[in-house]
């Protein structure tokens, strides 16, 4: 052989790890180059951690409600230690397994930090791999902005991770998915949490309704939401907490955490793009063709470093899909991004496929869209004293009614969509929904009786 290898992917997350091993699974020869631990973001530090943090806090709104359905229960209180201990053993396992399933598919893992010496060869910590071909997989790290005076008194999503003591009090400062699901497990688990937005509602850019369903369900679950609140600085108090203090002069006193969840940057600096003439975009983005080739006719990026829609399942499809043009001879499979469904693990969770009202409205004309909506409260809730609504919404185009666009907020959302997500990526009309028969008593069954 030419090279050592067929195929080197650097960063061992939910990109780089599906290309090598379905790479492999084809016989050719692969590598994959991991700094830090296999999995990437999503196993260690994002999805995984976050869905089991989640699942506490469900559990926890389950024990608060307990009551309403007959149950006579003291809650003693609730150990995070444990929770955390128990996530961490849980995800070892799963990184424990990727270990020998790498190894059983034949891929090596190259530890260290990787980067380009020319177009074929990687430099791992200081010795040399080449490859025909190279993926650049490396992902990204949280944001904190270095505007902010004291910004590093705040931690961020992977300092999240880190906390082995539950926090009494904590702001979270952002209004994104990953602000708003921090915010809900927090309060959810009984620390008293802020969520500091610099403008209204919370998840700009989703449908409108979603916005004002969820931060109305934050505000109900008892978190503090502070509105246009600017962060200026971060100020550490006598006593060791933190105090926020916003633009136009605001304090916010006695934070134990302060949480950064302002958005991402890529990885870019270790990989010394220069050395095979590539650079990241104005956005740190490396751009790539229809195919995830860049401008380097035998390197290919895939993930979030594209600046395609950061879920774990669009890097693992890219990266499963460049593997079959390469090795598979299917040289025009691409991605399809037109309708990615996604949740976001909010309390209630969000669901959310195809286009808000307002995009569909932009895209077909303000008359040739219609929109279907319902909102109530769901049967889980309807005696209990805390009352959590649900709130459906198909979006539909032409006189065929074409669904575009299919938004929920509400307990099951997060279950509910992938279904439905379906039935939108084969073009569904509102009278095919309507045809199928419903499943009843659930929330679900509203989407395919709207009238
Ligand atoms: C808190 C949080 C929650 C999330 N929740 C969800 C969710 O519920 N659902 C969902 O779909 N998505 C979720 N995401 C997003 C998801 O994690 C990412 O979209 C996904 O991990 C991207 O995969 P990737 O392969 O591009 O990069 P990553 O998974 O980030 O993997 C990149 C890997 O490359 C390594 N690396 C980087 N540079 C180098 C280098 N030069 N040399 C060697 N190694 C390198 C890194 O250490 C890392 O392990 C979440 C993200 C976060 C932060
Ligand atoms: N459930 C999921 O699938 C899931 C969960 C978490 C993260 N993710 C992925 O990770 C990505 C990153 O998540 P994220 O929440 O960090 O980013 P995001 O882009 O979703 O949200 C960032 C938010 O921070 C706000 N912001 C930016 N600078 C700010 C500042 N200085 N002060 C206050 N607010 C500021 C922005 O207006 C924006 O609303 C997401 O876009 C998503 O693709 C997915």
């Amino acid at each position: 052989m030419k090279y050592d290898y067929d195929i080197i992917a650097i960063g061992a997350g939910s990109g780089g790890l599906s290309v090598v091993e379905r790479a492999a699974e084809y016989g050719k020869k692969c590598a994959v180059v991991e700094a830090k631990k296999l999995g990437g973001t999503c196993v260690n530090i994002g999805c995984v951690p976050k869905k089991v943090m989640w699942f506490g806090a469900h559990i926890a709104e389950a024990v608060r409600d307990a009551k309403d359905f007959g149950f006579d229960i003291n809650q003693n209180g609730f150990d995070w230690g444990t929770l955390v201990e128990k996530r961490e053993n849980y995800i070892n396992n799963i990184t424990t397994w990727y270990n020998g399933y790498m190894a059983d598919k034949g891929v090596e893992v190259l530890h260290g930090w990787g980067s380009f010496v020319d177009n074929h060869t990687v430099d791992v910590d200081g010795k040399r791999y080449t490859a025909e071909t190279i993926v650049i997989a490396p992902g990204g790290r949280p944001l904190i902005p270095n505007e902010t005076e004291n910004a590093d008194l705040g931690i961020t999503s992977d300092g999240f991770f880190q906390l082995t003591e539950q926090p009494k009090k904590v702001a979270v400062i952002g209004s994104g998915y990953i602000a708003v699901e921090l915010a809900g497990v927090f309060q959810a688990l009984g620390t008293d949490t802020s969520l500091l937005s610099r403008k209204d509602l919370v998840l700009r850019g989703f449908d409108d309704m979603i916005r004002e369903t969820l931060t109305d369900a934050m505000i109900t679950s008892g978190i503090h939401k502070e509105y246009h609140f600017k962060v200026k600085k971060l100020i550490k108090a006598d006593d060791g907490t933190i105090t926020v203090e916003s633009e136009d002069g605001q304090h916010l006193e006695g934070f134990d955490q302060v949480v950064w969840a302002v958005g991402r940057e890529t990885l870019i600096e270790p990989l010394k793009l220069d050395n095979v003439g590539l650079k990241a975009n104005g956005r740190g983005f490396i751009e790539v063709d229809e195919y995830h080739k860049t401008d380097v006719d035998n390197i290919y990026a895939i993930g979030d470093v594209t600046g395609q829609p950061q879920l774990t399942p669009v890097a693992i499809r890219a990266g499963r899909y460049l593997a079959e043009r390469l090795y598979n001879n299917k040289p025009e499979l691409k991605l399809d991004l037109s309708s990615v469904p996604t949740v976001i693990f909010s309390h209630p969770p969000v669901g959310t496929v195809g286009l808000p009202e307002h995009e569909a409205r932009a895209k077909y004309g303000h008359d040739n869209v219609k929109v279907y909506t319902s909102s109530f409260t769901p049967m889980r809730y309807a005696f209990t004293e805390h009352q959590i609504k649900t709130a459906l919404k198909l979006v539909v185009t032409g006189e065929e009614e074409k669904v575009v666009g299919i938004h929920i907020v509400g307990d099951g959302a997060d279950e509910m969509l992938q279904g439905f997500a379906v039935a939108v990526q084969m073009g569904a009309t509102k009278a095919d929904l309507d045809a199928t028969i419903a499943i009843h008593p659930s929330s679900s069954e509203e989407l395919v009786t709207m009238r």
